[in-house]
């Protein structure tokens, strides 16, 4: 495939040289230190935060679903969410794009950044925050549409791009998402014809092809079978060294297999969070040793 410049932003330009080297363009700044990272020379350097919650409560009508929870979410890096069902894993990631603006009684209060962007504010462009912070949700839940037309979707509501420009996004795309081969000669077939794996990454496709930063992912295996979910979990590694990943998974095995950070939750707060290898092997609490064991949950 050549890259061709496309110039799909209104905003401004988005070419998929970029998007190779991507983030987003707009909203890149550090927000402080994360755990440091290691070049091949044992060198360390601060990681960049990409999201960051600071004092952060969200409600259901009266009942306070996450509590006081200060979480800073590295970039470029997957960090999972692990915990007991209903200890607020999936309302936390659901803020991140404001997916609960659709949930009448859910508030937040206290502090939510994506870089510098304040993403509780009311001025904030929840259209474009979408688009730079994509989400993945269990089920695949593909268009009734071509798989062409599938992640052509986003590119031809937000940007204008040629025929062919448009042709090399959806190529890149399926590419990234490690779904082109398999797909390549069906393109004009409906994307629902497709196994749930395939289409699982075709919803992955569909959501890379906007170029966001960030991917949110919602148990994004759970309704796939064992080598469909191997082969997302490669996809998400490899993913890794160009967006950041933040998934949510009950599975201990794939949350240690995919993430570089755990964050382990229980009612409402973070209990520990740290890289994912201190976190099953050397646990600091013992709620999370009780957890990562499967003493409990
Ligand atoms: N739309 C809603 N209205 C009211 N309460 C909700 C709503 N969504 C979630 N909750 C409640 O908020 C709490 C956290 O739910 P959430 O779905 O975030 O937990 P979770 O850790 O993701 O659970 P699971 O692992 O089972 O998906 C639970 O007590 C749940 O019942």
């Amino acid at each position: 495939m050549t890259t061709t410049k496309v110039n799909p932003n209104p905003a401004g330009t988005l070419d998929l040289e970029r998007m190779e080297s991507l983030g987003s363009p707009d909203m890149r700044k550090q927000m402080g230190s994360a755990p440091a990272t290691e070049d091949s020379a044992g060198t360390k350097s601060p990681t960049e935060i990409a999201i960051s919650f600071d004092n952060f409560n969200a409600y259901y009508g009266e009942f306070q679903a996450i509590k006081n929870i200060s979480l800073q979410i590295p970039a470029k890096q997957v960090t999972g969410f692990i915990g007991p069902s209903g200890c607020g894993k999936t309302t936390l990631l659901r803020w991140i794009n404001r997916m609960n603006d659709i949930v009448p009684t859910a508030r937040a209060t206290g502090q939510l950044h994506l870089h510098d962007l304040d993403v509780l504010a009311s001025s904030t462009d929840v259209v474009e925050l979408r688009r730079q912070v994509g989400i993945v949700f269990q089920k695949p839940n593909p268009f009734p549409k071509s798989i062409y037309d599938n992640v052509a979707y986003g590119a031809r509501l937000h940007l204008k791009l040629s025929r062919s420009e448009l042709d090399d996004l959806v190529e890149w795309s399926l590419r990234k998402a490690a779904v082109w081969s398999e797909v390549k000669d069906r393109l004009r077939k409906p994307a629902l014809g497709l196994s749930g794996g395939q289409q699982q990454r075709v919803c992955i496709a569909r959501t890379i092809a906007t170029g966001p930063e960030v991917l949110l992912m919602d148990e994004p295996c759970s309704a796939l079978d064992p080598i469909s979910t191997s082969a997302i979990e490669d996809l998400i590694f490899e993913l890794r060294q160009q967006f950041t990943i933040v998934i949510v998974t009950h599975n201990m095995q794939q949350a240690s297999r995919v993430s570089d950070m755990t964050a382990f939750f229980y009612q409402g707060k973070v209990v520990e969070f740290g890289t994912t290898d201190q976190v099953f092997t050397r646990p600091a609490m013992r709620q999370t040793e009780d957890y990562v064991t499967g003493k409990f949950g």
